[in-house]
């Protein structure tokens, strides 16, 4: 099967099962949203597929090939989390071109990638721009940048715009989907907005308990939500 399948995935803290038996496909090009409340286990279950945290049962596979056994870095994933985590010391440019200093690249090559990675995020010509400066939405922008630079086959969002302001959030959250889209990335955003989840997603998957509660178009789930606590979430009741 093409693209990212996730199958009866378990993860477990000592005895506390955080995700618990998830199954979910992401085909090639599409963008899934994981929503729900804090603690439901989005962040372990993006982790597990990142191979950042060990599975307690299940397999996470990636255009048919099992992925046990294949470090992080091997999975040409990219990741991307709430606080950039941009190195504060390298200049915008050198930030981006990050992942690409492990690929056979000329200088002149990364540099043309770099730039055209910054125009796609709105940032052309900030190559020199000192990290520090940036405002939060820009760092964010510069992390899409950095983690899109590689070409990854999947990408890992972990609520990329949970420390922006509401208003930027909203704005981000288009740009993003407008990015993932335009680049034909394939991507899970981890996010507990379902508002952000409805912009960035072309299929939610309702999470709660370390469960799964129902994954389809944000339209759908509004229209036809499988249980109140579905509903709920949306904030459609309660
Ligand atoms: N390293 C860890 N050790 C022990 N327990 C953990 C660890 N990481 C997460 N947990 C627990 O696993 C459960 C799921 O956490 P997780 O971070 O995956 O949820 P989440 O939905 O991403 O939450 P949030 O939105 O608050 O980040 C929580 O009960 C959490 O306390």
């Amino acid at each position: 099967m093409a693209g990212l399948e996730v199958r009866d995935v378990t993860v477990r803290y000592g005895g506390a099962t955080a995700v618990d038996g998830v199954s979910l496909a992401v085909a090639p090009g599409e963008v899934v949203a994981l929503l729900g409340p804090s603690g439901c286990g989005k962040s372990s279950l993006l982790r597990a597929v990142a191979g950042l945290e060990p599975l307690a049962g299940g397999r996470v596979a990636y255009d048919g090939a099992d992925l046990a056994g294949v470090p992080v870095h091997r999975r040409r994933f990219g990741l991307m989390f709430q606080d950039g985590q941009l190195f504060p010391h390298r200049d915008v440019g050198r930030n981006v071109a990050y992942g690409l200093e492990t690929q056979p690249l000329g200088r002149a090559a990364r540099d043309a990638r770099v730039a055209e990675l910054l125009d796609l995020v709105g940032l052309a010509g900030y190559e020199r721009r000192p990290v520090p400066t940036l405002s939060g939405g820009e760092q964010q922008r510069v992390a899409l940048a950095r983690a899109l630079a590689p070409r990854p086959r999947l990408l890992l969002l972990d609520e990329p715009l949970s420390a922006l302001d509401r208003q930027l959030r909203e704005r981000l959250a288009n740009e993003v989907r407008s990015v993932l889209v335009g680049t034909g990335t394939t991507a899970v955003f981890v996010t507990h907005d379902h508002a952000e989840a409805a912009v960035v997603a072309d299929r939610v998957a309702v999470m709660d308990a370390g469960r799964l509660l129902q994954v389809a178009a944000p339209d759908e789930l509004r229209t036809a939500p499988a249980s109140d606590r579905v509903a709920e979430f949306l904030g459609l009741r309660g």
